[in-house]
């Protein structure tokens, strides 16, 4: 059986404010915008993956809270879980450290104002039906 990796994506919210990051990278995303996360490595939890990617790439910390559901497929062999989460009390603001040049924290009215991946359009859907 083909192997599934899953990629994890962070709906971190402050409030009624979703956090959407820009890619800067590779040159086919760049530009697009994407719920912080990565890929679930071998061994790891989606939950710990989706705190340690936060780390990494915002300098947060975070904490996962609950799954969104539904599953969306990315390139062959990734797939797409999202899991709300929120920042830790004390916790440092997010900053475009790694894989991203520019955040934005989006009310619900400017929910479509960014250009978000394709793949992403259907769980951001799935994160208003909550
Ligand atoms: N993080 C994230 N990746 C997404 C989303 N939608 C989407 O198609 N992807 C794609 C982009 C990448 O091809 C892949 C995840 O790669 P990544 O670069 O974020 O993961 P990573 O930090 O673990 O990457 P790596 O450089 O360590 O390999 O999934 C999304 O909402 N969030």
């Amino acid at each position: 059986m083909t192997e599934r990796i899953v990629v994890v994506g962070a709906a971190l919210f402050d409030g009624d404010h979703l956090l959407a990051a820009r890619r800067s990278a590779p040159p086919a995303l760049a530009g697009r915008w994407e719920l912080p996360g990565g890929k679930v490595e071998r061994g790891e939890t989606p939950e710990a993956a989706l705190t340690r990617e936060l780390q990494e790439e915002l300098g947060v910390d975070a904490e996962p809270m609950t799954r969104v559901p539904g599953e969306w497929p990315l390139k062959p062999p990734y797939v797409l879980q999202v899991w709300t989460a929120r920042l830790l009390p004390g916790s440092p603001t997010p900053k475009p450290l790694q894989d991203h040049d520019e955040l934005r924290w989006l009310t619900q009215d400017e929910l479509w104002d960014v250009n978000w991946l394709d793949q992403d359009v259907e769980a951001i859907h799935a994160l208003t039906n909550l």
